[in-house]
């Protein structure tokens, strides 16, 4: 069975710095990935290139059996789901939630005069349904609370019903409840054999939903370690790529991790 995403030898420079180095990554039909690293391990520029937006500087990049370079980018995207910080923050905050979602259907940010389907306004409400902010639709954006937003931009992410959903911090700046909140949704769509596949970035183990599979460790822009979560995730992997000595929990599917030894001791 051929790749869904395949990577071999991919670098991103930029100026003198190298962002990622020779990464080689696969990703297969039907698993859910996790990207865990330090900050500026390179998490974000190599969600970018999954995404479509961002080019490597060397190597080949594979995205649902086309490759980047070769193929119409603007074909592809609407076969990715993406959401992240950067795309967020182009979301008018005076737009509708049901337009913010609906708006994905034309790969736009904002309602202007395209025209919609019946089919695209129930499938809207359907997402927002799925994601427990139906009753939100008709709000405007920008009032909206932080852990609101992050379920609409998901949402929005699934509207085209992609192969492929990227999530780049999707739980960063929740409370507590709100994170355990998303981490329930998104253990939902991992559980589920229609999801597309999933690749989530995240700086912490403990946002790591139930039922997925896969592990990316990223260090200073180096694969640490890659493969099934249980084999990947362990203390000594965990320690490498944070630089930090770690210990690492792990019960009713969900990870916990913590400095082996108190600050100053
Ligand atoms: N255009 C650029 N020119 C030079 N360096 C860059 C550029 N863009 C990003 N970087 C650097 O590349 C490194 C990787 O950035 P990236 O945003 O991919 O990391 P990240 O793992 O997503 O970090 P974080 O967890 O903090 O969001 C960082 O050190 C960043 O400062």
């Amino acid at each position: 069975m051929s790749a869904v995403l395949d990577l071999q030898g991919v670098s991103v420079r930029r100026g003198p710095a190298t962002l990622v180095d020779s990464i080689d990554w696969k990703v297969a039909e039907g698993e859910r990935w996790i990207v865990l690293g330090p900050n500026g391990a390179g998490k974000t520029t190599l969600l970018d290139i999954l995404a479509a937006r961002a080019f490597p500087s060397a190597g080949t990049v594979d995205l649902l059996g086309e490759r980047l370079g070769k193929v119409n980018v603007f074909e592809l995207r609407p076969r990715i789901g993406f959401a992240s910080a950067a795309l967020a923050e182009r979301i008018p905050r005076d737009e509708t939630v049901r337009n913010v979602v609906l708006t994905a259907a034309y790969g736009v940010t904002g309602r202007w005069r395209e025209e919609y389907e019946e089919l695209d306004e129930s499938r809207a409400d359907d997402l927002l349904a799925a994601f427990d902010v139906a009753g939100l639709a008709d709000r405007l954006y920008g009032t909206l609370s932080e852990g609101e937003r992050k379920r609409v931009q998901i949402a929005r992410a699934l509207m085209t019903d992609p192969e492929v959903l990227l999530l780049d911090e999707p739980a960063a700046g929740l409370d507590l409840a709100g994170r355990e909140e998303l981490v329930g949704a998104l253990a939902e769509l991992a559980g589920d054999p229609a999801s597309p596949v999933l690749v989530v970035v995240t700086h912490h183990v403990e946002e790591i939903p139930p039922g997925f599979t896969h592990l990316l460790l990223l260090g200073d822009g180096t694969i640490e370690a890659a493969g099934p979560i249980e084999e990947v995730l362990t203390a000594e992997n965990l320690s490498r790529a944070f630089g930090m000595d770690l210990l690492v929990a792990h019960g009713g599917g969900r990870w916990l991790a913590r400095a082996a030894r108190p600050a100053g001791r």
